[in-house]
């Protein structure tokens, strides 16, 4: 289901309030635009997967290990300066997504 046929319960707006049906719209349309974003996040995230993979791919064919933990500092760092302090954690688990848990 959609926003736009979302249910007005599932908005979790009190249905008897003055403003509802507005308070409604807006949110509608805001989760629209959430689930096209959530949608672009997953896309990015499945390519950088395939980027990784082309790494790793390189890497151990010529007898290179799978890890390169130096690597990996400066992408937690990235992402903690975009983000501040939770982008470690997405970072972390964008991570364990591309290369495998440690
Ligand atoms: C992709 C690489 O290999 C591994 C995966 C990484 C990643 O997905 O960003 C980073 C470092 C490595 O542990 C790399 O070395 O760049």
């Amino acid at each position: 289901m959609n926003a736009t046929t979302a249910p007005a319960s599932s908005t979790c707006v009190p249905s008897d309030a003055p403003g509802a049906a507005e308070a409604n719209a807006v949110i509608a349309g805001a989760r629209e635009r959430i689930d096209a974003l959530d949608a672009e996040i997953i896309a990015l995230i499945r390519r950088r997967m395939a980027v990784s993979d082309e790494v790793k791919q390189a890497r151990l064919a010529v007898g290179g290990p799978r890890l390169a933990l130096a690597r990996e500092m400066e992408i937690l760092a990235t992402y903690r300066d975009g983000l501040g302090g939770d982008g470690t954690t997405i970072a972390m688990t964008v991570l364990e997504l591309c290369r495998g848990k440690l």
